[in-house]
């Protein structure tokens, strides 16, 4: 059972929407309740229930000021430009003891201490939240107590495992852990596509496609085993899988990766810009 003090998620799209679920599970009790804002009522209908009140601010103007009064933690989940303008204008209703918690690509936390007088921690969480199985990479800001960070390590183990990092690296934890579920999806629509091209209906190659990742990862978690060792196992010599994974190192897959990542550290650096 985990219990935490009250929360306002500022933003609840589909990241803050992906950890409030976590906190609607039913070994976590929120004491003091629940608060989320968004700009619409069609967004603030969608995670609306009995455990939480959702202001919509296209009714409530004042929603967000509401949300943050009397919350023990605030979460920012609104896009990475919108967050200077959001601190700022929630700044005067936070409670003194509220710890601020951006999971926003590229807002540095002191561009955030810039704006509100409170401790502040830079999350980066991944949408796999949703089932539980998020990875998330925190950062203490300049303010943030010991038990701060524990505190939103607490929030965020709702929904998954917590990587604590410096704050000079969870631009690049980003790329590979919060940007890193697309690259997984991108990677089974274009499978899928090949599987497709080879004769089977969409529904048969989405099952063959999806099963193989998950039979594939299940086997690379519970055996321990090195991921290339595992790959050797599959490639018989002189056999057909040899044929196929020659294609792929051909590729450089390495090096694409690599490539892929610095675009995403690229895009952080300037979003930390304004951009
Ligand atoms: N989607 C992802 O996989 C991840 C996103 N993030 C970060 O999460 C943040 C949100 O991204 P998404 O959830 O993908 O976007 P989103 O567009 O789904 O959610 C943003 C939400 O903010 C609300 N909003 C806009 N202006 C507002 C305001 N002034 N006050 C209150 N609510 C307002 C909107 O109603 C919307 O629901 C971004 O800063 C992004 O960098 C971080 C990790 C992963
Ligand atoms: O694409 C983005 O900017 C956000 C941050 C990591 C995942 N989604």
């Amino acid at each position: 059972m985990t219990t935490l003090p009250s929360i306002a998620i500022i933003g609840a799209g589909a990241m803050g929407g992906a950890i409030l679920s976590g906190l609607l599970a039913p070994d976590v009790v929120v004491e003091g309740g629940i608060r989320v804002t968004n700009r619409t009522e069609a967004k603030a209908a969608l995670v609306r229930g009995p455990l939480v009140e959702s202001f919509a601010l296209e009714h409530t103007p004042d929603g967000n000021e509401r949300a943050v009064r009397g919350a023990r933690i605030v979460l920012i989940g609104v896009k990475p430009a919108m967050v200077p303008e959001t601190l700022a204008s929630i700044a005067g209703a936070l409670e003194p003891d509220a710890l601020v918690i951006s999971v926003a690509a590229g807002v540095t936390t002191q561009t955030m201490e810039s704006l509100v007088a409170n401790p502040v921690l830079r999350a980066m969480p991944n949408t796999p939240a949703i089932v539980g199985r998020a990875v998330t990479g925190l950062a203490a800001g300049a303010r943030a107590t010991e038990a701060d960070v524990a505190l939103g390590r607490a929030l965020f183990e709702t929904v998954g495992t917590v990587l604590e990092v410096p704050e000079s690296q969870i631009d690049a934890l980003s790329t590979v852990s919060g940007s890193g579920p697309a690259y997984v999806f991108y990677f089974v629509e274009e499978f899928t596509a090949a599987a497709t091209g080879l004769g089977f209906s969409p529904e048969d190659a989405g099952m063959l496609v999806r099963e193989t990742f998950l039979g594939a990862m299940q086997l690379l978690a519970s055996s321990g085993a090195d991921p290339a060792e595992l790959r050797r196992q599959v490639t018989s010599p002189k056999g057909t899988t040899e044929r196929a994974v020659a294609v792929l190192q051909d590729a450089d897959l390495e090096g694409l990766f690599a490539r892929a990542t610095a675009a995403a550290l690229e895009r952080a650096k300037e979003l930390a810009a304004g951009a």
